[in-house]
């Protein structure tokens, strides 16, 4: 095998934005993914796929509003770290933004359960793999 030779068949990159949202005692919002999907159960960040045509600012803002029936702005999202992950079938590029400033309550209309957590409690949640490198950015952040 040359060292140019791929390892494996290419793999779709999947370009997902997410955010963490952050209460007024410094806690971080973590949802619980459907039954039925992959990761089920999980504990993630609110977000999703970037669609065709929109930038990952309004990628957030759009899932923040599908997912929990809050309103934010692009303005109000502060890029803190992205996650890098391979996960069988594709690999997963993931930037994370933090947002402090939003309107209304946000209510699990799309997951199982909604939680603030303090960052440094995040590992007691089971997250997806790809999400454990970014707990240390939360952790300095905040
Ligand atoms: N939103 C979010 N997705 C994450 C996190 N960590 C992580 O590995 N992912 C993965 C899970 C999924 O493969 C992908 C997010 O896709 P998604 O939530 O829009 O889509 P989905 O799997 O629910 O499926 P779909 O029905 O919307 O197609 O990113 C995270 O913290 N937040």
């Amino acid at each position: 095998m040359s060292i140019d030779e791929p390892t494996s068949q290419p793999r779709k990159l999947l370009l997902v934005a997410a955010c963490a949202l952050v209460d007024a005692d410094g806690r971080v919002l973590i949802a619980q993914r459907p039954e039925g999907k992959q990761l089920a159960g999980m504990w993630e960040f609110p977000g999703g796929k970037v669609e065709a045509g929109e930038t990952p600012e309004e990628t957030v803002v759009r899932e923040l509003a599908e997912e929990l029936g809050i309103e934010t702005k692009t303005a109000c999202l502060a890029p803190l770290t992205f996650a890098s992950h391979s996960y069988e079938g594709f690999n997963l590029l993931m930037p994370l933004f933090v947002c402090r400033r939003f309107w209304g309550t946000p209510q699990p209309l799309e997951h199982q359960a909604l939680k603030w957590v303090r960052p440094n409690k995040l590992r007691d949640y089971d997250m997806p793999p790809a999400d454990a490198p970014l707990i240390p950015f939360l952790i300095d952040l905040l």
